[in-house]
């Protein structure tokens, strides 16, 4: 017999294809209170759960006894309790790697719109104000042989440090839990303590995950010591960032910009001071989305599922230990 799974998100029919022939699938369109309770007895039934976005906790998992293996289309875990999922053996599996570069593209078009100001100069243009030559009020900072701080030196981060190193010139600092020889090797990066990259750094880019650690790491206390004319990057998580400290600290014109992929509410708030300040670029947490990194990621998200099914961890597994 085929092991039941709830699909949460919408598939190319190949993979959804793919995925029916291995498994028996009830499709719903998330994981709200309805769909969990209209769904009951699917929950119930489910070895599998597949999507992205929405919590998966206790409570969920109170829902789902026979549940052996979650996968998520993200590489991001943030949305799932780990702790509660290991006590259930359940296995979560992720898609790192294969949306790695794709999103190091993103945070690249952040620093440097960011720094030349395209989306507000677009719209200057496309408003009608080109009437003649530009001067310093449309000029713009060098992004070329600056100072990237990089918060989260792992797949992204090197990512980035590539693109800034090798097409920019710029020189790398970065902060994480361990050192990265490789970081040192093939970029020059220099690993420094939090206090020393955000004074040093002319953008601070962050690559880091979400957790009880990254909670808020930059709060106004941290904000107060960037230089003036730094610019700060978040393509993390939004919670990474106090908000509202940062929302200050543009306001009283103590940073030079911000670039944002991700919010502490998603989709950030219409009347949210970020979105009229001219100098904040905003992305609706796009940073893999492209049309192929996208369908890899669902691509490896199901063939993730059909493997820890199947009892294989050995790549894309957050939590192996689970593995009863
Ligand atoms: N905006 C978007 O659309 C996307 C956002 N993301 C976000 O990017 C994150 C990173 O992805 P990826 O690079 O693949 O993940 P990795 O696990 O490869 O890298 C995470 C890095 O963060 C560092 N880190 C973790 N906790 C701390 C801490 N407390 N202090 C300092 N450094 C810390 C790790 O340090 P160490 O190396 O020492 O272990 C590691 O260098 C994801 O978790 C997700 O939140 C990812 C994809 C798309
Ligand atoms: O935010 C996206 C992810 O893959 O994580």
């Amino acid at each position: 017999m085929k092991p039941a799974v709830i699909l949460y998100k919408k598939l190319p029919d190949d993979l959804y294809a793919r995925l029916a022939e291995q498994c028996d699938v009830t499709e719903i369109s998330n994981l709200s209170p309805e769909n969990q309770q209209q769904h009951a007895e699917a929950f119930r039934q489910a070895e599998g759960l597949l999507g992205s976005g929405g919590k998966v906790n206790g409570d969920l998992l109170a829902k789902m006894p026979n549940l052996r293996v979650c996968s998520s289309v993200s590489v991001g875990y943030d949305n799932f309790d780990v702790e509660a999922l290991n006590q259930r053996n359940v296995v979560l599996m992720h898609t790192p790697t294969v949306l790695t570069e794709t999103v190091a593209d993103t945070m690249m078009a952040l620093v440097l719109s960011t720094a030349r100001r395209v989306p507000e100069l677009d719209a200057w243009v496309k408003a009608g104000h080109w009437q003649k030559s530009i001067g310093p009020a449309q000029f713009g900072i060098d992004v070329h042989h600056k100072t990237l701080g990089i918060l989260g030196m792992g797949r992204i981060g090197m990512a980035l440090a590539q693109r800034a190193h090798f097409g920019f010139g710029m020189n790398i600092l970065y902060n994480a839990r361990r050192e990265h020889d490789e970081a040192q090797t093939r970029f020059g990066a220099r690993r420094c303590d939090l206090e020393t990259l955000l004074k040093e750094s002319d953008f601070v880019c962050i690559s880091l995950p979400l957790t009880r650690e990254t909670h808020h790491l930059i709060g106004a206390a941290e904000l107060a010591l960037m230089k003036p004319d730094a610019v700060l990057i978040n393509a993390g998580r939004g919670p990474v960032v106090d908000e509202q400290a940062l929302i200050a600290a543009l306001q009283a014109g103590k940073l030079h910009a911000a670039g944002l992929d991700v919010f502490e509410q998603e989709p950030v708030s219409a009347d949210s001071p970020l979105l009229s300040l001219p100098n904040v670029v905003t992305l609706p947490h796009i940073g893999s989305a492209t049309h192929e990194t996208r369908y890899g990621m669902m691509q490896d998200a199901v063939e993730n599922l059909i493997a820890a099914l199947g009892g294989s961890v050995d790549k894309n597994c957050v939590n192996p230990q689970a593995l009863k």
